[in-house]
């Protein structure tokens, strides 16, 4: 069953396909539409935030490209031309509506460092206070492999716990999710509710068959995953529909709808470490440490067998088995050097060998997440 009653505030995805025309030059009447509906969402009194691709593709209009470049400085000269032009249009046509927006680009590492968090959250929530609507995008121009997000189905499901949001509505060029990609497959079926993600899910999204769109359906199911496991909903809905962003809320229940009701519901702590924290290092962990942490104990330093990376105390660190499946992902209370010393120690050795004793657990059960199965993420 679809929740939509108490919904107060949203964000709103909109993909590159749903801002421009097919040559990638911005369709403002695309952009019309979007800003009438929020506008009218603000009216009934919710609350909106909106994540808006379409830099790149702005960009490769701006510089008449007729197709996405390969390597990755220029895509990101790209986003630096096209954001401006992006955010003029937005600005343009919010001001017809009597509202104000404003620009906030992110990339990863303001989601990985907790003390960054805090600030994208003060800062979300002030433009909130003062009725300013945040259009938020990738910092793409400065985004280089290791701290990118990599798309914005993503970024936006990270910003989901960051401003509390109730829903997460995706904005596509397609109705939904199909049980296969219906661009190659016409006897694709639209779900219009998922229950659960599992494998059978994730079997029937593909990648992006379209010369704008960047993670495909993929993405949105990745996206799903990490809003329902904060016991939120998402719905991926069709921008080339009249009004589908609005019909989320009366009786035509426009989309699929992705429940949050039967996620993981990690607290925020253990949401932050499985989806927005970025490992600094591993630790190699034996048998018996392995069942211990499956049974929701701590780690200790008599179950380490290894040590790679360099990593400070109050750093995340993944923690893997011999065979090198990731079990777990936690702050560590003792540095790489300090755990490479303590490694296969009774915890009361602790003392003797660093010459203090602080803790005896190397993670505490408290700082750790659990990860299911053979995960790679
Ligand atoms: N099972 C599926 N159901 C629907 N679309 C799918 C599926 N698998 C892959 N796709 C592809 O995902 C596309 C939507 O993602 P994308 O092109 O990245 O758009 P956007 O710019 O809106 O993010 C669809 O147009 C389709 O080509
Ligand atoms: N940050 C990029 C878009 C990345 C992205 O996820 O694109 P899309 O699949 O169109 O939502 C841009 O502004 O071009």
């Amino acid at each position: 069953m679809r929740k939509t009653k108490n919904i107060k505030r949203v964000i709103i995805k909109v993909g590159s396909s749903s801002l421009c025309h097919q040559d990638g030059y911005i369709d403002q009447q695309k952009i019309l539409y979007l800003v009438m509906q929020v506008a009218k969402l603000i009216e009934q009194g919710m609350t909106v935030v909106i994540v808006s691709s379409g830099a790149i593709s702005a960009g490769m209009g701006a510089m008449e490209l007729p197709r996405k470049p390969e390597t990755l400085p220029q895509k990101q000269a790209l986003a630096a031309i096209g954001q401006a032009k992006l955010m003029q249009i937005y600005e343009e046509i919010f001001q017809l509506f009597h509202l104000k927006c404003s620009q906030v680009l992110l990339n990863h590492g303001d989601f990985d460092d907790r003390q960054r968090l805090l600030n994208l959250s003060h800062t979300m929530n002030a433009l909130i206070d003062y009725g300013v609507i945040p259009i938020v995008n990738e910092n793409d121009a400065l985004a280089v492999e290791e701290i990118r997000v990599g798309d914005n189905d993503t970024l936006s499901a990270l910003l989901v716990p960051v401003i509390d949001a109730d829903l997460l509505i995706l904005v596509s060029d397609i109705d939904g999710l199909y049980t296969d990609n219906p661009h190659v497959n016409p006897q694709a079926k639209l779900l219009k509710y998922v229950e659960h993600i599992d494998e059978k899910i994730e079997k029937m999204a593909s990648g992006s068959t379209s010369k704008l769109g960047t993670g495909g359906m993929a993405t949105k199911i990745k996206a799903a995953k990490i809003v329902n496991d904060y016991g939120k909903d998402m719905v991926i809905v069709n921008g080339q529909k009249a009004n589908s962003i609005l019909h989320v809320f009366d009786e035509h229940e426009s989309g699929t709808w992705f429940n949050g009701g039967s996620g993981q519901n990690l607290k925020a702590k253990a949401h932050w470490l499985t989806y927005r924290s970025h490992s600094k290092g591993k630790i190699i962990v034996d048998d018996g440490a392995c069942l211990a942490l499956k049974a929701h104990k701590s780690l200790l330093p008599s179950g380490i067998v290894d040590v790679k990376g360099q990593f400070l105390a109050g750093q995340v660190v993944d923690v893997v088995s011999q065979k090198g499946q990731r079990i777990a992902k936690g702050i560590v209370q003792y540095s790489s050097l300090e755990i490479i010393m303590i490694k296969g120690h009774q915890s009361y050795e602790i003392k003797h060998i660093l010459d203090r004793h602080d803790y005896d657990e190397v993670i505490h059960v408290n700082n750790m997440v659990i990860l299911g199965g053979d995960t790679n993420e």
